[in-house]
């Protein structure tokens, strides 16, 4: 085991005390593997060989749920129980977290992309029943992922983790699930733990989210106790798809990639009437008609279905021989070229990239290619990702870049990184500001350095900031807030001992270390949520950093006029530690528009010019000091200064 892994194993193995072992190890199977397949076996395996996934199920026996929760209460960890307990997944071919497969989501523990998957069970009324479950992920950046998937379902299953009880993403999440008037099913997870307070997380939820959770299921999806309890409450609670096998064909997009070989292949719910093979069916946001080639269903691998039908009530995936991600749009409405619907579905507003930075390949000549073939191949499976060329002169060639938040960047800065082989330089994450020219013109533009220097009238984008955190913090986090920006809204208390606090704040000043922040001003127990809320707008100004006199190009960001003094000199201190001394002087200075508010500068270096004159007359040495000094002012003049991109990388670091 490496060194690291240990590590991280040890930390885990120390937040148990011996009484914790001891209960766990006396109530708990330690087997789970051993424990759910002999449950299956009672339930679910003796009937699964007789299932037949190639024919349409009645939809009286489906139920469509996902699994929300806020980052780490345990979606994917209850995921890999369901899919156990119900026999499928064979016990050979089982792992950790299974849903997810991208290998950033494994290495870090969260998941990414949603991902479906169908499972079998008899429930102790008889009746066997098809559960559509669907994995969602937990981080903020990811919520345009929650919000697709709950619109293809009936219910959820809401995972509050029974130690820490409500956080900032739970109530985000059922915000989402209310909208959807979907059935939410409280499930409170992790009650193996020593912390663990279930009756009062219950009135948590009743009081904060205004559910019923007196029933709430108090499960451990470690280590595999009150799935069976959870199944029961998904097929009795969740009700069943509603719709017509013989209404005209309605389905919705949910999700979508593109496969290099097969082309698109579209995930659907389908609301009304059924999707069969060879059939013509028409994308009604872009019109686009294409034939159905396969249906297939999600084990969670995609199997075909050789019926070729997916009907009402069913989520599926359809390959048509689609060529690009944009002719079938996720939240588009699929119906028929014969019988087509008038209605389409209600679908969801597409992706929008909050956040955007520029990228440069480290070698810009031979790589600039290379990261544009990597975003166009990237993109064809994640939408939310724009990018259009730029270029800078310290950094050459490269992308400027949107994201849905500073998580997705990293993330797509890592793939880049492993599956494409590209070492990128980065500019400053900026968001998108609107201002006014002299001409009073409205413009919107997310590289500050094109921003033009007589822009005014300037507008950011606000957040709506939740955060849940113990009341003991309340002063220091309203203090953090405040120094951010930010508004407060709203303050309640969520239960006995701790509070939501509700802001109003810019999104540039949640991107950088404000989650750090808060973490560690409430000793980690805080935690936020935010969504756009509008473009207000902002005492702004655009601050350019000068090196011997010539604008850089990368540096220029926007920042709070009371701030810009403060930011210029940070990024002039930093910029002295690298960048080597010349043989001028080098002046370095932060600018609004033309006026400079802050300036430092670095020594020239200096030849002994008098060196070789021993004794001699005095005016003889005035004459070489004075030929040297116009020498470097020529120099000054003319001299320029290459910024390394390690100078450029550093201030960067340091700026955000
Ligand atoms: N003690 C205990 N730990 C649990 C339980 N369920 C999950 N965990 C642990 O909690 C951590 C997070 O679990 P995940 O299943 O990855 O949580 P998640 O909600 O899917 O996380 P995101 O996808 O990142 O939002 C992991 O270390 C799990 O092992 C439980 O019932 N008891």
């Amino acid at each position: 085991m490496s060194l690291f892994h240990w590590k991280s194993f040890s930390k885990k193995l120390c937040l148990y005390s011996w009484k914790d072992w001891r209960r766990l190890c006396s109530k708990v199977p330690l087997d789970i593997h051993k424990r759910s397949s002999s449950v299956a076996d009672k339930t679910s395996s003796s009937f699964l060989s007789d299932v037949d996934n190639d024919k349409p199920v009645d939809k009286e026996f489906i139920r469509n749920f996902s699994i929300i929760a806020h980052v780490d209460h345990g979606k994917s960890t209850l995921a890999d129980r369901l899919l156990q307990f119900t026999g499928t997944i064979a016990p050979e071919k089982f792992r950790d977290q299974y849903l997810d497969n991208m290998d950033i989501e494994r290495e870090r523990g969260i998941t990414i992309k949603m991902r479906a998957a169908r499972l079998w069970y008899r429930s102790k009324d008889g009746s066997r029943y098809l559960l559509n479950l669907i994995d969602t992920p937990g981080h903020v950046d990811f919520s345009y992922e929650v919000s697709r998937s709950l619109a293809a379902v009936e219910g959820c299953l809401l995972v509050v983790d029974a130690s820490q009880g409500v956080q900032a993403q739970t109530i985000a999440n059922v915000d989402l699930a209310l909208e959807n008037n979907l059935e939410i099913v409280p499930v409170l997870n992790k009650v193996d733990l020593t912390t663990a307070e279930p009756d009062k997380v219950c009135q948590e939820i009743s009081q904060v989210i205004g559910i019923d959770a007196s029933r709430a299921v108090r499960a451990s999806a470690k280590f595999g106790i009150g799935v069976e309890e959870i199944l029961e409450e998904i097929v009795h609670l969740i009700p069943p798809p509603k719709g017509q096998v013989e209404a005209s064909l309605q389905a919705l997009i949910f999700d979508s990639y593109f496969d290099p070989y097969r082309g698109v292949v579209v995930f659907v719910r389908v609301k009304n009437g059924e999707i069969r093979t060879g059939m013509k069916i028409r994308f009604m946001a872009t019109g686009v008609e294409h034939s159905v080639e396969q249906v297939g269903i999600l084990t969670p691998d995609e199997v075909v279905r050789t019926s070729g039908v997916l009907s009402c009530g069913e989520v599926g995936f359809i390959k048509a021989g689609i060529k690009s991600l944009h002719d079938a749009p996720v939240g588009d409405t699929i119906t028929g070229c014969d019988n087509p619907t008038q209605e389409p579905l209600q679908g969801y507003k597409p992706a929008k990239s909050m956040v955007f930075c520029g990228l440069y390949p480290a070698d810009s000549a031979t790589l600039f290619e290379n990261l544009r073939a990597a975003l166009e191949r990237l993109s064809l499976n994640d939408s939310s990702i724009s990018f259009q060329p730029e270029s800078s002169s310290v950094l050459g060639k490269g992308f400027r870049v949107g994201f849905l938040g500073m998580l997705h960047m990293e993330v797509v800065k890592e793939r880049l990184k492993r599956e494409y082989e590209l070492e990128l330089l980065t500019s400053a994450p900026s968001v998108v500001y609107k201002f006014r020219n002299f001409k009073g013109e409205y413009f919107m533009e997310s590289n500050p350095s094109k921003i033009p220097n007589d822009a005014r009238h300037f507008e950011e984008p606000f957040v709506k900031l939740d955060i849940v955190c113990p009341d003991q913090f309340n002063g220091t986090i309203l203090e953090l807030c405040q120094n951010h920006r930010a508004s407060l809204e709203d303050m309640r208390y969520v239960s006995n001992g701790r509070i939501l606090l509700k802001f109003l704040i810019p999104l540039a000043e949640v991107l950088t270390n404000f989650y750090d922040h808060v973490k560690s001003r409430t000793r980690g127990f805080g935690s936020m949520d935010y969504e756009f809320h509008s473009y207000r707008p902002s005492d702004l100004v655009k601050l350019d950093i000068a090196v011997a006199g010539d604008v850089v190009e990368g540096l220029s960001c926007v920042v709070h006029r009371d701030q810009a003094y403060i930011k210029g000199k940070e990024i002039i201190e930093k910029l002295k530690q690298y960048i080597p001394r010349h043989q001028f002087k080098v002046v370095l200075q932060a600018m609004i528009s033309t006026k400079v508010i802050a300036s430092d500068f670095i020594q020239p270096l200096r030849k002994d010019v008098l060196a070789k004159c021993y004794g001699g007359d005095v005016s003889r040495k005035k004459k070489l000091l004075e030929r040297q000094k116009e020498g470097k002012e020529k120099l000054r003049q003319l001299g320029k200064v290459r910024l390394s991109p390690e100078a450029f990388a550093a201030v960067i670091a340091q700026k955000f």
